[in-house]
């Protein structure tokens, strides 16, 4: 928690205005940030200076996992999240590949489970890095990428959380994520949720101890319209302990993720938070 609030505010103190073309809007922003998540000792890095929907983050990566291209999907596992990505972008709703209401096109998940070959076929990544796990290989090249520029014109958005890198040491299992675009007021909230969860449930479903997760940001800005909130609010508060997260033991396999799994099979246990802040968000 403390490491998030420094990143705040960093920005705050040495951030640079920078024009975005795409939101229209200006961000104060800096250049790289490194976090970590202490997931052998269950420290969740759940954001204690607001309430924080944590389970709608992880409803976002279990769609990720399930590679979901719907936003109605996302909803019935539990969050809107993906709606105004799906439905309010005017350059998306223009898009000749967009299929409808709530598509969100071949972003994030799609990518990591069905990677289109140029001589036919698809890859699913995050089997292949299962499955490898499963048998205490890592190859040094255990990793899902959601990044592929090839389609970026077939997809609501580029994908920010871009890449998960696995790795083995004996019998713990460590992940290193990368982000290159971080809305710190809601994004990260959330994101910080997904690296910690990926890395206990990919420990839990192969068999390992989990380790650290690493979580690598390229550029880190608050947008115009947070800013008085994120300061003169959320800076101010005093952060609580860190929650704990329960996974139910009886997820086993990639099967039982894709099959199954609800939010209800997760909990998280002493969540002392102060009070929702309502950040706008920018489509
Ligand atoms: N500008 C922007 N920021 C993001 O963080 C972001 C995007 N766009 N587009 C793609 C996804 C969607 N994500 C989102 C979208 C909305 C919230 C959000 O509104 N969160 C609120 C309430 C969530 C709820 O009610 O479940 C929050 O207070 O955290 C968070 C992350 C993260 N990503
Ligand atoms: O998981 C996510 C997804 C998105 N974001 C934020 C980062 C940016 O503010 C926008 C994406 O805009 P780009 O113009 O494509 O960079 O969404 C996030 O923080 N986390």
């Amino acid at each position: 928690m403390r490491q998030y609030l420094d990143l705040c505010q960093r920005i705050v103190d040495e951030g640079v205005w920078i024009e975005n073309e795409r939101t229209g809007k200006r961000c104060l922003t800096v250049i790289n940030a490194d976090l970590d998540y202490r997931v052998d000792r269950n420290e969740f890095p759940l954001i204690t200076t607001r309430k924080s929907y944590w389970k709608a983050a992880i409803a976002e990566l279990i769609g990720y996992i399930r590679g979901y291209s719907s936003a109605a999907d996302f909803r019935k596992i539990g969050t809107p999240t993906w709606n105004a990505n799906a439905n309010l972008n005017e350059a998306w709703l223009a898009n000749p590949h967009r299929k409808g209401e709530d598509d969100m096109g071949r972003v994030y998940g799609v990518q990591g489970r069905a990677w289109a070959k140029p001589d036919g076929g698809t890859i699913d990544q995050l089997r292949k890095v299962v499955d490898n796990l499963t048998k205490g290989i890592d190859d040094r090249g255990e990793i899902i990428s959601f990044y592929n520029p090839g389609e970026f014109h077939m997809g609501c958005l580029r994908p920010c959380m871009h890449t998960h890198n696995f790795s083995l040491l004996g019998d713990t299992l460590y992940l290193t994520s990368y982000q290159r675009s971080c809305d710190v007021p809601l994004g990260l909230n959330f994101n910080q949720v997904q690296v910690f969860t990926f890395l206990a449930l990919m420990a839990q479903i192969t068999g390992h101890k989990a380790g650290v997760a690493y979580h690598k940001i390229v550029n880190a800005h608050i947008y115009e319209d947070q800013l008085e909130l994120m300061r003169d609010v959320q800076l101010k508060r005093e952060p609580f302990a860190a929650p704990k997260l329960e996974i139910n033991p009886d997820i086993k396999s990639l099967e039982d993720l894709e099959t199954w799994v609800t939010m209800d099979d997760f909990a998280v246990h002493g969540y002392e938070h102060h009070p929702a802040i309502a950040y706008p968000f920018s489509v």
